[in-house]
């Protein structure tokens, strides 16, 4: 029997951020493992024109739930959603359902972040670091609490190369930037930002930083934890392989390469690339949430859940496997074939840039535009080029990441808790977990239909056969524009005509007198 899952039996679990990529896992796996679970109250926002109610249920009936439902047919009354902004004061709480919450509940789970990397500071301090520090006033008036658990990111210290389990101040007290975003006007803001997140290469990273030391200063006796995930992935194993809904990290890249319009990007090609599955971070989370609630560490411990000091892959590795993958299961409707490549310095950079994505780009909205329809290819590659400029950061530097308490955690586990909840990356097959994650960007962020592969490869042979036209045009009227200009060129020209005349001749000399 495992210990983790008896212990969340009958408690009242809190999280935010439950309808994020990270929450759905994370409330999944706690529902499937742990079906005598009391109640899972989760704080949500009406968004997109959906209400509370109509956004669980889209949650509950997505492919990822199914599982769940099995062995918890009644999870949808065990899941309680509370309407919640947490960019409002009390985060817009009614009266009655906090006092349910001060009162209920056990554990709670934070996940709710704005993880954009160009989040005007205003917006990414008020939640990443205002939200946590009211959640955790909020935390310290529950009577039955019995763990907090953060999650940050393992990139809040981006700016050091070797990452310990521990909380590393930022020059400006966070109390100090909470008070002046009050009264600062946005221009301000945005003058002193790049003063104030110094080496970080955005606001993301700089305000998960101040959120930990928030989460340092303000817990009181609360017991809390912090888990620091890398670059968060499609799921490993749990509940099926290569789920993934949302294109943050690699996913949004795998689908530009898959559908051509990635031919090449800035990487470090040795450099660590240290994804981490969705479903390792959350064992190791639902396991925190445990080891804390019961052992009660006398400090907050810190967790890396990280990859690259146990089990590395490169960049260059995970670039080939996301090719070898795209090649044998091709993505629908591709605007050219798959096949990038890493530059290394600014120059190729920009010289890939221009021939190889604006471009193509160019030629295609000019042959839009002649069949009367809107341009719009260039506006697109622009967005993917602005997106590749922020996440370049991340592939072209390596981290070290310490990962004693995560270690020290794994040992502490009974073998049925190890299996149940795994999140030992060392059993992780890198070729495998990669072409999985491939095959479920297809699947469920593209909703594209295996059945579909025959078409897709006539449509990049098509592509191919475009390219080589296009190809042996070109150079002909390059070499044509060049023998009518220089001297030079037609020298050659007559040089390699005589060439072949003569090697035709000799050939077929040498062939009529052998017989
Ligand atoms: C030798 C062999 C070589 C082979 C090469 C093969 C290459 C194959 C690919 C290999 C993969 C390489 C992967 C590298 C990945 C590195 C990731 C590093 C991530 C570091 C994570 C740090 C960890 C964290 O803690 S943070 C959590 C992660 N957060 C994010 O990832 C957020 C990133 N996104 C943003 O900040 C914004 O979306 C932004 C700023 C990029 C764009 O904002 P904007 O307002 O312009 O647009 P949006 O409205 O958000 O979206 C516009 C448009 O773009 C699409 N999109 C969004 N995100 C991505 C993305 N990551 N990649 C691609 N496309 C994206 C979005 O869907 C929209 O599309 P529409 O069609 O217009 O709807
Ligand atoms: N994804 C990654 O690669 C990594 C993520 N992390 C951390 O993991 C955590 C979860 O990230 P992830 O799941 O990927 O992020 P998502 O963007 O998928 O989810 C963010 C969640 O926060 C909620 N949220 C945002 N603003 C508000 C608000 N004002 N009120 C209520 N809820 C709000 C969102 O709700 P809504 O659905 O309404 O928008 C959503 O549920 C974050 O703390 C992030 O920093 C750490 C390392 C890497």
């Amino acid at each position: 029997m495992s210990m983790i899952a008896a212990f969340y039996s009958n408690k009242s679990v809190l999280i935010t951020g439950a309808t994020g990529f990270l929450g759905k896992v994370l409330m999944e796996k706690l529902f499937r493992t742990s079906p005598h679970l009391k109640v899972i109250y989760i704080l949500v926002r009406p968004k997109s024109g959906q209400t509370l109610q109509e956004r669980v249920f889209q949650i509950l009936n997505s492919k990822l739930f199914e599982k769940v439902k099995e062995v918890c047919p009644n999870v949808h009354e065990k899941i309680r959603p509370i309407s919640a902004d947490l960019n409002q004061r009390d985060f817009a709480i009614s009266k009655e359902d906090m006092q349910e919450l001060l009162s209920c509940t056990n554990i709670i789970f934070h996940c709710a972040a704005t993880v954009r990397f160009d989040a005007h500071l205003r917006e990414a301090v008020q939640l990443n670091v205002i939200a946590t520090q009211q959640l955790l006033l909020m935390a310290s008036q529950m009577p039955k609490l019995e763990a907090f658990i953060h999650i940050s990111t393992a990139f809040s210290n981006c700016n050091l190369s070797h990452i310990d389990e521990v909380i590393y101040p930022c020059p400006v007290e966070p109390r100090k930037i909470i008070d002046s975003m009050e009264w600062l006007d946005d221009s301000i803001i945005d003058e002193i930002t790049p003063k104030l997140i110094g080496d970080r290469p955005n606001t993301y990273t700089y305000t998960k930083a101040l959120g930990e030391m928030v989460v340092q200063q303000e817990s009181g006796n609360l017991n809390v934890a912090i888990v620091r995930p890398s670059i968060v992935g499609a799921t490993w194993q749990e509940p099926f392989p290569g789920w993934v809904d949302n294109l943050n990290g690699p996913s949004g890249l795998i689908i530009a390469a898959g559908k051509g319009f990635l031919r090449s990007i800035k990487a470090t090609p040795m450099a660590v690339a240290d994804l981490i599955p969705v479903d390792t971070v959350v064992n190791l989370t639902i396991a925190v949430g445990w080891y804390t609630a019961v052992h009660r560490p006398k400090s907050t411990l810190i967790y890396h859940s990280t990859s690259g000091n146990l089990n590395p892959c490169n960049w260059y590795k995970m670039g080939l496997q996301v090719l070898a993958t795209i090649e044998k299961i091709p993505f629908e409707s591709a605007f050219r074939r798959p096949n990038a490549d890493f530059t290394t310095n600014n120059f190729t950079t920009q010289y890939w840039n221009a021939v190889s994505h604006r471009a193509p780009a160019i030629i295609y909205d000019f042959y839009l535009r002649l069949t009367g329809r809107k341009p719009r290819m260039l506006k697109l590659m622009n967005r993917l080029l602005r997106t590749i400029s922020m996440l370049e950061y991340f592939i072209n530097h390596s981290w070290e990441w310490s990962t004693n308490n995560t270690e020290m955690l794994l040992s502490e586990l009974s073998p049925e808790d190890q299996r149940v909840f795994n999140f030992d990356v060392r059993q992780l097959n890198w070729l495998e977990y990669i072409e999985n994650y491939v095959l479920g960007v297809k699947k469920y962020l593209l909703k594209e239909d295996l059945a579909g592969i025959p078409k897709a490869k006539q449509h990049l042979k098509r592509l191919r056969n475009i390219h080589y036209l296009f190809n042996t045009a070109l150079f002909l009227i390059v070499w044509r524009l060049l023998i009518a200009r220089s001297q030079m060129a037609r020298n050659i020209w007559f040089f390699i005509v005589s060439f072949c005349y003569k090697f035709i001749s000799y050939f077929r000399a040498s062939s009529t007198l052998k017989v």
